[in-house]
């Protein structure tokens, strides 16, 4: 009997994670979770190895220091049994632009696109060289509009549904399934550590629902999966039409617009 593969998950202390933890631990896949709070990974792990007998080791690692990534990194290089990375870790930045600290932006800009792009070129190779795999990166639905007004948490999941798009044409065809999860406003504990008061805000999604949706739509092998979104052709449509500007723009030829008199 061959043993079931492992599954990394990253930010896997609490709220989406931590649900992506508890769902495959049921599944019968050993585990490796990674987050920055040693306690609650332990008393996750421990709760997942009771429940349902499932390996599971932890990483405790700043995704946004050097030392630390790198740790990460070398695990999914080297462990072969791990066959499926969940590229979750994340966290958002509220306020206009010109009031948030260039630090704060550096940071958080390091952990939702580097740490995750430095994760997903740790493992790909190996899984491209296996032929089999999969690696799924948590996107937002604030990726793709700047209208929501938080321009830099914005822009980095517009880089997380960007490159799972590319990465999926240069992986898929070698047999490594990825997928960009779009989720909206979910109630986990990202809204208080980034300030926001959810009291005033419209209902929020229940993080066990969009995970149990992000599922389905990993067992369907779905490039991209919006949980919230109700008429999946808007997607489509949105698509199609950037795939037919790309079909339009002629590189040789200045259009005619930006043509001066001579
Ligand atoms: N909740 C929502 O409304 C939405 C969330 N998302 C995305 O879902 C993902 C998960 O968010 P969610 O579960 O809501 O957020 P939470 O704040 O509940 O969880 C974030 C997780 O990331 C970990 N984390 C945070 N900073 C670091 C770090 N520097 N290094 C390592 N791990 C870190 C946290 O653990 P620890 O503190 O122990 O390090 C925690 O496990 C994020 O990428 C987020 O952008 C997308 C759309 C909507
Ligand atoms: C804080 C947020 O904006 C939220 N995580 C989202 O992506 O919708």
């Amino acid at each position: 009997m061959t043993s079931p593969s492992t599954v990394l998950i990253t930010g896997a202390s609490t709220g989406i994670g931590a649900i992506y933890a508890d769902r495959f631990a049921r599944r019968g896949h050993a585990l490796v979770l990674v987050a920055r709070d040693k306690a609650r990974l332990e008393a996750l792990a421990t709760r997942l190895r009771e429940e349902t007998g499932a390996a599971v080791d932890i990483l405790a690692a700043d995704l946004t220091q050097p030392g630390d990534l790198a740790a990460v990194e070398a695990r999914l290089r080297e462990d072969a049994r791990i066959e499926t990375l969940i590229n979750n870790a994340g966290a958002a930045l509220s306020g206009p632009f010109i009031d948030q600290p260039t630090d704060d932006v550096a940071r958080l800009v390091s952990l939702n696109t580097t740490a995750l792009v430095r994760l997903a070129s740790a493992i790909a190779p190996r899984l491209a060289q296996a032929g089999k795999g999969a690696i799924v990166n948590i996107g937002s639905v604030v990726g793709l509009a700047p209208e929501f007004g938080m321009s830099v948490y914005g822009a980095t999941k517009a880089f997380v549904l960007f490159l799972s798009q590319g990465l999926s044409m240069e992986l898929a065809p070698k047999g490594v399934y990825v997928q960009a999860v779009l989720p909206a406003g979910t109630r986990t504990e990202i809204w208080e550590r980034a300030g926001i008061d959810t009291r005033a805000m419209p209902d929020l999604m229940g993080v066990e629902e969009l995970v149990d949706a992000a599922l389905a739509g990993f067992d369907r092998r779905e490039l991209v999966t919006i949980p919230p979104l109700h008429d999946a052709a808007r997607w489509e449509t949105l698509n199609a039409a950037r795939q037919a500007l790309i079909a339009d723009i002629r590189q040789a030829q200045v259009a005619q617009r930006y043509r001066t008199a001579a």
